[in-house]
């Protein structure tokens, strides 16, 4: 049964419309008989299925979506309805495996991962979205029939009938009410994997957001805030002209970050100053590191690695000297792992104003072109202000020793910061990732601080707040360079109106989070290189 749907699936990510495809569209729908209706899923519910067993599959709901909404040819509200649909049973797909779980005869017998996926949707539209319970239930026991067969239907009809007998608030008493542990409980009824309730409970006292008396509420906003979805914030990257066209658009200035801008409503992708590269989504607390880079102090007294490049030009699209002339220092950038570009965009044109000169380093070379198209504003514009490389920034420390004034290490990290954008992503992340990532963070922080000339700074940042991936990855690598100091870089982050931002930890370092300070959950350490 499962195989015909997967078949089916298969078909339709071709292209090719099969029976009950999704190349039927509403208008030939509408001209079904009510009988032979009711077998096929509508089209917006089709498209969210489709993307949560690409997601199974291991696809990336944001950049699956956007293809099979488009290839749908779904837009206007069933495109809203899609989205909500997908985003909001991924997100929440932990409550309702509970709630689920709690409705079949057998508990923990195993269900089939399509037909599950199918009970998600479902107890997703009977549990939070205001769709009426028989239509909710008629309609996936529809998507059951279409892509896993008849008996699925039966199963899935018989389930959502029982979860449709309880309101969301009773659900949530009694599955959470299973346990008596304060972090499970938070778990389930936030639908997080209990191992990242744990650690960012860890994290908000590492933090030093709260004690580990207050930390259960703390907790409880901060699982909220990934719960509840975040509008689009976009940067306009200075010097570039992009805020007259966002004024005209209807986006308003954000406060949080002198950069940011807030978009009600509408596809930023339409802005011709999206397109253009003027301005792009960003979250604001991206926009705050980039800023925070740029306007760290540095110390003047050693420019001798700016007067004479050792750039190798193999992997680069940038001739081999600095453009500058070798008696002007020019403040020389770095961005070590650049890919797809965000920060590099922005700092790219602070760089401009900044007469410096940016490298944006990348180790794969599709992201590097991913960081060429991002920059093509500033490449257009100022040539000679910014070049693109292809190198492993272990090596960089070696290959370009001691030449940088401010470097950027944005490091890979489990993204546990930035769950409230992705929604799938708090199923995808394991323990085992950290294991993994924490060597890389390790050599890529050590390698950029060999490539910062004395005096430089290096800012070392992660998109998460996990301790593993933050305070001690930095405070092992200042073991192994006595000659390096942390400074404190929170009165570098500074809002639209000047003021430092508050609650972002004790120092030196700074921890973000979307409860407070609604951005992702970035975290900074700035650092010093000495003689
Ligand atoms: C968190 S992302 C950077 C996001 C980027 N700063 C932005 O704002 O768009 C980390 C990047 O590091 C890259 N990376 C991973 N290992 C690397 C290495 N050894 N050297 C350089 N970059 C690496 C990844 O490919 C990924 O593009």
């Amino acid at each position: 049964m499962a195989e015909r749907g997967r078949q089916d699936d298969r078909r339709r990510r071709d292209g090719s419309t099969g029976a009950g495809g999704r190349g039927r569209g509403p208008r030939q729908r509408s001209a079904q008989a009510p009988s032979q209706r009711a077998r096929h899923g509508d089209p917006a519910r089709d498209a969210a299925y489709e993307v949560m067993r690409a997601v199974a599959d291991g696809g990336y709901a944001n950049l699956v979506l956007p293809t099979v909404l488009r290839e749908a040819r779904l837009q206007g509200r069933d495109a809203g309805f899609a989205t909500e649909l997908t985003y909001g049973t991924l997100r929440m797909q932990g409550l309702y495996d509970a709630v689920i779980d709690a409705c079949v005869d057998r508990p923990g017998r195993a269900i089939d991962p399509a037909v599950r996926d199918i009970l998600r949707l479902g107890a997703h539209q009977l549990l939070a979205m205001r769709v009426p319970d028989h239509a909710a239930v008629s309609a996936t026991v529809a998507l059951a029939r279409q892509h896993v067969g008849q008996g699925a239907g039966g199963f899935v009809n018989a389930v959502l009938r029982r979860v449709s007998e309880r309101s969301r608030p009773e659900w949530l008493e009694q599955v959470a009410g299973s346990t008596t542990d304060p972090i499970e409980r938070l778990a389930i009824e936030n639908s997080h994997p209990v191992w990242v309730v744990r650690a960012l409970r860890a994290a908000l006292i590492g933090h030093g957001a709260s004690t580990a008396e207050t930390s259960e509420r703390q907790l409880a906003t901060l699982l909220e805030a990934h719960n509840t979805p975040a509008s689009p914030t976009l940067v306009a990257r200075p010097g570039l002209g992009a805020e007259d066209e966002l004024k005209e658009a209807g986006a308003v200035p954000d406060a949080t970050a002198p950069t940011a801008w807030t978009m009600p409503g509408g596809d930023p992708g339409q802005l011709a100053a999206v397109r253009d590269g003027g301005a792009a989504v960003q979250d604001a607390g991206s926009q705050l590191l980039a800023l925070a880079l740029a306007a760290a102090e540095i110390s003047t007294t050693d420019t001798s690695a700016t007067e004479s490049s050792t750039t190798d030009t193999s992997t680069t699209d940038a001739p081999a000297t600095n453009t500058a002339t070798t008696n002007t220092p020019t403040e020389q950038w770095l961005d070590l792992c650049a890919g797809p570009g965000g920060k590099a965009g922005l700092l790219a044109a602070l760089a401009v104003q900044h007469g410096a000169h940016l490298r944006a380093n990348e180790v794969q070379a599709h992201r590097a072109d991913l960081v060429r198209n991002t920059l093509r504003a500033v490449r257009h514009a100022h040539p000679e202000v910014v070049h693109v490389t292809v190198e492993d920034g272990r090596d960089v420390g070696e290959s370009d020793p001691g030449r940088y004034d401010r470097v950027l290490v944005d490091a890979p990290c489990t993204g546990l910061g930035a769950l409230r954008r992705r929604p799938d992503a708090r199923w995808r992340r394991t323990p085992k990732d950290l294991a993994e990532l924490g060597p890389l963070q390790r050599d890529l922080l050590a390698g950029a601080i060999e490539a910062t000339r004395p005096g430089g700074v290096v800012l070392y940042s992660t998109c998460s707040p996990h301790l593993a991936e933050t305070e001690f990855v930095v405070k092992d690598v200042l073991k192994v360079f006595p000659s390096v100091s942390a400074v404190d870089v929170r009165p570098l982050l500074r809002d639209r109106a000047g003021q430092i931002l508050p609650d972002t930890g004790p120092g030196p370092w700074a921890q973000l989070w979307p409860h407070l300070h609604g951005t992702d959950g970035m975290f900074l350490a700035l650092l010093r290189v000495g003689a």
